[in-house]
């Protein structure tokens, strides 16, 4: 035990040791919060609690994983395995699959994303004859968002100040939308992303014993990001918690910046208030940064009145000064990060990943990946529009929603006449009126016309029963086959493809390779499972609960790759980088305009600025632009009220355009550069505009004190930056953040050894390690071992493709 708690500092270690009832960790940035998490779980192990009495939310679910494989490292993968970990929505749905019959759904029910909700509530504001100029889909879909994330429900709605705000804004209708919305995903026995919190919140309210399984089983439940949960989550926490007080939050209120979600900065401020017993711990050591970034962010936040006062300090270096680098234009904005990027890699000796690039809204990111490409530097998007969000991968899943829960409406509705087949919107409306008046969904009423009488001629009525003889054979068959092999067989046989493939514009030719791309990575899924040689094969509902809940940051792969990350503030949250950028401080970008008319809003996004910053352990350089095209207009802007927020003792304002311009260094013309000093029109350099027009920027900071002369650089022609293995993998992705489909490997790799695989034997598994041979059944095709592993247990494995060596 005192191995591993010996990489933690004193009041680390006082936070991890303690568990005699409710604890609440409240410190700033890089303090370690996250790290006395996972010790904490980690001594729990050690204490002898086992894995599944231990439930861990984080906010992402790629943070639940690099937090399970540090645990793994430190205890063990073998007493690692198990615990549950995850978002709360990952952790929750799992749960409602399991007692879905409880709260009246079936486990088959799909998950809605934000489209469908939207596309839902569009459909239902039609069908109610109201104006959609005053009932906007979206803005009403936000509303019921925010009310079901309070735990709002319709019944309670019409009467709840929620309903009076929306007469006072002559919406009287929301609560009817509202109240036909959740009927609808009911009958479509789909749950959206806000009914995973709302349905366990009410599946642990109705049903005592099924709450009590669940306090049994979680005995210990620890909450990282806790000042960004909402009023739902903090709901379900405590239906968990009140009764054992064994809970550990960790969080910092500084942090909170997903207000405009729902998130409840008060759950961590009112914890000690919900938890009477609580201990309070604080970490003060920013274990991150180096001084000048802790100093610098530290007088940032100062500003803020609404918050906890703490203390943070850094012992590291001091560290050079935050440096802002003002730029004329979006364009040159890129060029100065880019050449940054490239001179300090150099520099530095470092890699790619080392970087980060982060920005306000997720449209800033184009400038940026043009730059990129031109200077050959690898990068990866996180967030934006997802892969999964494109028209026709959503077709796609569509079909394979249905498959899995024909009751689905969005789906249905989506594919009943995609590829066409003669079903018109008049069809659909008459089937959808016969479902709202019985009150079932539309697939009952296709599937069953005889209870559920449609007014369409026999013609109609024939295309309606293909169309669901063609569901039910895939449904027959998907009890049969995995994931890939029903998922293919749908594409085909839909007419999906055929419909993608027949043309040769190249719209189509990017939905052929993402259609491709697609069935790589449902490919990839299924390989993954079989290479551990399970028995149970991954089905197509299995995918689809994989799919649904990728979050931003998680819906990308291969993070091992060396490549610079360009992602939204939002999406960087508990992330560090050496290098970090803070692109666009413009008045109209950050803080966003959407939040200058309150405190409150604008505190927020000062705290979103502090997040940004806090994200850098050596160097942070903020970039502001004069101009940028935006909404395809170029538009004028200055730079963002936050940079006169911090503490110019430790900000420094430079040119970053010494070393820009191409055309500039290949002509080798410029031999030595200033920095800072073009603010005062000083500028070596000669025909500069930026002399003549002196940068808006400049005459707001203080120029550094001290120009340094910067050493001569090579011209860019000459230094390929890139191995050329390393540029044709960039090529072959075709500068995609999604992995080829060329990478898919066949695991059909049955090895001679299986055939002479006996009881007894004691094999060497490529995942699971060492086991010993306990039975084999079958033979041929079909054999399969059961086999015990020394450290991950008693596993059955398909000989034709598990991957292992016999030792003995
Ligand atoms: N005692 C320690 N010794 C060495 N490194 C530490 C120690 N405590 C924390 N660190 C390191 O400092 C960095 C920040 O820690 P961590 O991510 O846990 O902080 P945090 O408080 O969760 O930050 P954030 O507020 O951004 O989520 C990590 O790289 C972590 O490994
Ligand atoms: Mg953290």
């Amino acid at each position: 035990m005192e191995d591993i708690l010996d990489n933690l500092n004193d009041s680390q270690r006082t936070a991890v040791e303690w568990c005699d009832g409710p604890q609440l960790v409240i410190a700033g940035a890089g303090s370690g919060k996250t790290r006395v998490l996972t010790y904490k779980i980690a001594y729990l192990l050690r204490k002898g609690l086992a894995p599944w009495n231990i439930l861990a939310l984080t906010f992402t679910n790629k943070a639940a994983r690099e937090m399970k494989e540090r645990i793994a490292n430190l205890v063990g993968t073998d007493r690692a395995r198990g615990l549950h970990m995850g978002t709360f929505h990952s952790v929750f749905s799992h749960i409602l699959r399991v007692e879905a019959e409880a709260i009246g759904y079936q486990s088959s029910f799909t998950i809605y994303d934000q489209s469908d909700s939207r596309s839902l509530v569009k459909n239902i504001i039609k069908e109610m004859d109201l104006d959609d100029k005053i009932y906007k889909p979206a803005s009403v879909a936000d509303r019921i968002s925010m009310a079901k994330n309070h735990l709002v429900l319709p019944q309670t709605y019409a009467m709840s100040a929620w309903a009076k705000d929306d007469a006072i804004r002559r919406q009287p209708s929301i609560s009817a939308i509202y109240k036909r919305y959740c009927e609808r995903c009911r009958q479509s026995n789909a749950m959206d992303f806000d009914d995973l919190l709302v349905n366990t919140f009410m599946l642990f309210d109705a049903n005592e014993e099924v709450l009590q399984k669940y306090i049994d089983r979680f005995q210990y439940v620890l909450v990282d990001e806790y000042q960004d949960t909402n009023y739902v989550q903090q709901a379900i926490v405590s239906q968990l918690t009140k009764p054992t007080g064994r809970i550990c939050v960790v969080g910092d209120d500084a942090q909170s910046i997903y207000g405009f979600r729902g998130a409840n900065i008060d759950n961590i401020l009112n914890f000690q208030q919900e938890y009477p017993n609580t201990r309070l711990f604080k970490l003060e050591r920013n274990y991150r940064s180096t001084q000048n970034i802790v100093d610098a962010a530290n007088s940032l936040i100062r500003h803020n009145q609404r918050q906890i006062p703490k203390t943070v300090y850094s012992k590291n270096d001091e560290g050079e000064h935050l440096v802002l680098k003002p730029a004329y234009s979006d364009k040159e904005e890129a060029i100065i990060v880019c050449n940054d990027i490239r001179r300090i890699r150099k520099t530095e000796n470092g890699r790619y990943c080392d970087f980060a690039i982060l920005y306000r809204t997720n449209s800033q990111s184009r400038a940026f990946e043009e730059q990129m490409l031109k200077d050959n530097i690898p990068y990866r998007i996180y967030g934006g529009l997802s892969f999964y969000q494109r028209k026709e991968i959503k077709d796609v899943t569509a079909y394979y929603r249905v498959v899995v829960n024909p009751d689905d409406e969005e789906a249905l509705r989506r594919i009943i006449n995609y590829p066409a087949r003669g079903i018109g919107d008049t069809t659909l409306r008459k089937i959808i009126d016969v479902a709202n008046h019985d009150g079932v969904s539309l697939w009952s009423v296709i599937s069953q016309p005889h209870l559920h009488p449609i007014p369409v001629g026999k013609s109609t009525l024939t295309r309606l029963d293909a169309f669901c003889q063609l569901i039910e054979g895939w449904r027959v068959r998907m009890a049969a086959e995995d994931a890939y092999e029903i998922g293919h067989s749908i594409i085909m046989e839909s007419g999906i493809s055929k419909e993608i493939y027949a043309s040769k514009n190249p719209d189509d030719v990017a939905r052929q390779e993402n259609l491709e791309e697609f069935l790589g990575s449902l490919k990839d899924f299924v390989e993954n499972h079989r290479e551990e040689g399970l028995v149970e094969q991954m089905s197509l509902a299995d995918y689809l609960q994989d799919v649904a809940l990728l979050t931003d940051l998680d819906s990308e792969q291969g993070d091992e790759d060396d490549r610079v990350a360009l992602m939204t503030v939002h999406s960087a949250k508990g992330l560090e980088f050496p290098t970090v950028f803070v692109v666009g401080l413009e008045e109209n970008i950050f803080p966003s305009p959407m939040s200058a008319g309150s405190t409150r809003e604008l505190e927020e996004e000062r705290r979103l600025l502090y997040v940004a910053i806090t994200r850098a352990e050596r160097h942070c350089i903020l970039t502001c632009a004069q101009n940028r095209w935006r909404y395809g207009k170029l538009e004028y802007d200055t730079p963002s009220r936050f940079i006169k927020d911090i503490d110019t003792r430790f900000l420094r304002v430079e040119s970053g355009r010494q070393d820009y311009g191409r055309a500039e260094s290949l002509s080798g013309s410029r031999t030595k550069s200033v920095y800072g000093n073009s603010f005062s029109g000083q500028s070596s350099r000669s025909g500069s505009s930026w002399q003549q027009n002196p940068h808006p920027v400049a005459s707001q900071f203080k120029a550094d004190p001290k120009p340094r002369i910067v050493a001569p650089r090579q011209p860019e022609s000459s230094v390929d930056p890139l191995s050329p293995s390393f540029r044709q993998q960039l090529q072959n992705a075709g500068g995609s953040r999604f992995k080829p489909v060329n990478r898919v490997v066949s695991s059909n790799s049955a090895s001679s050894a299986t055939t002479a695989l006996k009881e007894g034997n004691v094999i060497e598994h490529q995942r699971f390690g060492v086991g010993t041979v306990l039975r084999i059944d079958g033979s041929g095709e079909n054999a399969k071992a059961t086999v015990e592993f020394r450290n991950t247990g008693t596993k059955q494995l398909l000989l034709k493709f598990a991957k292992f060596k016999i030792v003995q």
